[in-house]
């Protein structure tokens, strides 16, 4: 199977999912995930059920949260890539696995049942909000079908890229559900029409990759599924690149923003640089930048 990146690289191939040594990224033995680590300071995360397309299962609910939890204390990490195994990247929420907990939540009585019901729910929003809490940018690689929770979980990732073949499907109201682990929040967040996020949301209907470009949804489209990979893993090899304390404090920043006002963004990133303009790395790079140097070329200590 092909790599999609440099020839002395460890990434990740179809096959058998593996666990990592501590030094190369979160080390549980996952089952609906494939860790792997494709090229230094780099995490690639891989949606592993491809039999499944996979489908969203309760493992997958609970791994994505350790995962990212122990990818947010890596030092060794400073970028995360989120792709989907074999044919598609997801088919969303496991229908099989996932009904007795959303159709027959557990209690003795209404209140009870209500109570556990939105304890769950909380729960399973953690599942995609840990993306947006990881202080490391998170690019997003789809490729075929994203569906449902596909698309709940997209919305919180930094940056999205997807393949010519890609379609996007806000499917929850097929299923009787209103979307509820991100989608109506972040959405209308990322695209800037409210009528095509409505429309989405109400409708189901499928969205194809030239839409969801100049809608916003994503910044890149690729041939294949390889040239995605490749772009994925070079725009990961400029943010590797630049200033951890510098990326890091810019997606902090960029999220907390997007939440709040104007005001309040600017004095919360006043508050933050100074502290953070105090890094030794504001001067290396400056520095670099006078001797006509690539950020490449300079070296950060571990954040
Ligand atoms: C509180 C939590 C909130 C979260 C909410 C999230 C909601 C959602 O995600 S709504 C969306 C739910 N998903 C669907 O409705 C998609 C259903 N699947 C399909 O339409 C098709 O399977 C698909 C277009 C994705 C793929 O078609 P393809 O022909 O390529 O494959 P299939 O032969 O249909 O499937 C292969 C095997 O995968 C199993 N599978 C596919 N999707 C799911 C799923 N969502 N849940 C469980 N299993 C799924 C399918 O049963 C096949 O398995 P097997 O028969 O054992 O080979």
């Amino acid at each position: 199977m092909k790599c999609f990146c440099r020839s002395d690289c460890r990434l990740w191939r179809p096959g058998p999912v593996r666990t990592m040594s501590s030094s190369d990224g979160p080390t549980a033995p996952f089952t609906a995930l494939a860790v792997s680590r494709p090229a230094e300071s780099v995490t690639h995360v891989q949606l592993h059920r491809p039999a499944k397309r996979n489908a969203m299962n309760k493992a997958f609910w609970s791994e994505m949260v350790e995962c990212f939890q122990q990818i947010s204390d890596d030092q060794a990490c400073r970028v995360v890539v989120i792709s989907g195994a074999g044919t598609m990247f997801t088919a969303g929420i496991d229908l099989m696995d996932m009904a007795a907990d959303i159709v027959q939540p557990e209690g003795d009585d209404t209140a009870r049942i209500a109570w556990n019901l939105r304890k769950l729910i909380r729960r399973y929003q953690e599942t995609f909000s840990v993306l947006e809490k990881c202080p490391k940018p998170v690019v997003v690689a789809v490729h075929g079908a994203c569906i449902g929770g596909g698309v709940d979980l997209i919305t919180a990732c930094d940056i999205r890229l997807c393949t010519q073949d890609a379609w996007f499907q806000v499917k929850e109201v097929d299923i009787g559900l209103a979307a509820d682990v991100g989608t109506l929040q972040r959405l209308p967040k990322v695209i800037g029409s409210r009528s095509l996020v409505n429309e989405l949301a109400l409708t189901a209907r499928k969205m194809y990759a030239d839409e969801a470009k100049s809608s916003g949804l994503v910044s890149r489209v690729f041939p294949d599924q390889e040239a995605m990979m490749a772009g994925a893993l070079e725009m990961a090899a400029e943010i590797v690149a630049r200033s951890p304390v510098a990326v890091q404090g810019t997606k902090i920043n960029l999220i907390y923003s997007r939440d709040h006002g104007v005001a309040e963004g600017l004095d919360y990133m006043a508050t933050w640089n100074m502290s953070m303009l105090q890094t030794q790395d504001v001067m290396k790079s400056a520095q670099a930048a006078m001797e006509k140097k690539s950020p490449k070329e300079t070296l950060f200590s571990k954040l």
